[in-house]
């Protein structure tokens, strides 16, 4: 794990967009692991600029979402379909049907998982994965206690997590209970991982990830034992870390 210490959201939007830009000219084909939420939200507007100017084509390149609300179908203004089309799929020239987001609305959710599972396999696997991080340390929808053996499943949300989100949400009766995301094993299966932090908000549980040992309590821990993770965080995130704990990851 190595840590990329930046001064604020907009450092961190910009450096995030560099890397994964990079990905995509070294490797045109590549396959993108994506996340929603607040944070990730400077980074598609930067990936959306640098494709109005620069050009950098997404035409060869395949993405996968990380989670999905079940019950929300792409039409509904709170699903992750939704939010992804707005915030970068509609300011780039990827082809459709090459950008994958679990089926919220699927019939049967267990066959849905499966056949995501598989979809991410059949690719190659994932070449570059965005992570955001929740305020009590999942990743995707992993909440805390999840086996670090799980593929893609159907989740409960933590109430935790259901009332942090529903800032984006009319009523927090409005925030779906459960979720498709892909597992803790799906994850560390990618060849690189970015997870981002920004604010006061995450200063709690970033303090929690680089003290503390590799347990299930705090699924992002398990990113300590995957050999290529660049976490870039923010100052105000990074406001309970330790300066030696900071030394130690330091790029
Ligand atoms: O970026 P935010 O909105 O703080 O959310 C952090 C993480 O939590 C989720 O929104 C899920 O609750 C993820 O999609 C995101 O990566």
């Amino acid at each position: 794990m190595k840590l990329m210490e930046v001064k604020d959201y907009k450092e961190m939007s910009e450096k995030a967009a560099k890397i994964i830009i990079e990905q995509i000219k070294k490797k045109p084909n590549s396959v993108l692991g994506l996340a929603t939420g607040e944070t990730v939200l400077g980074t598609y507007a930067a990936l959306a600029d640098d494709h109005r100017r620069n050009g950098t084509s997404y035409e060869r390149v395949h993405t996968f979402n990380l989670d999905e609300y079940l019950g929300l179908g792409p039409d509904h203004p709170n699903s992750y379909h939704y939010y992804m089309n707005r915030h970068l799929f509609s300011h780039i020239d990827i082809p459709v049907s090459q950008t994958y987001i679990p089926n919220g609305l699927a019939d049967d959710a267990e066959a849905e998982c499966k056949r995501y599972e598989n979809l991410i396999d059949e690719v190659g696997g994932i070449d570059l994965q965005l992570l955001g991080i929740g305020r009590n340390g999942h990743i995707g929808f992993n909440e805390p206690g999840t086996p670090f053996s799980t593929v893609t499943h159907v989740v409960e949300l933590a109430p935790s997590t259901r009332q942090a989100n529903a800032r984006f949400f009319p009523t927090l009766e409005d925030v779906p209970s459960k979720a498709i995301t892909m597992g803790i094993a799906t994850i560390m299966k990618s060849g690189h991982i970015i997870l981002l932090a920004s604010g006061k908000t995450k200063a709690p549980i970033m303090a929690q990830l680089f003290e503390k040992d590799v347990t299930p309590l705090i699924p992002a821990s398990v990113l300590k034992t995957h050999p290529n993770v660049t976490i870039i965080a923010d100052q105000e995130a990074l406001s309970l870390v330790r300066d030696e704990q900071r030394k130690v990851y330091a790029i």
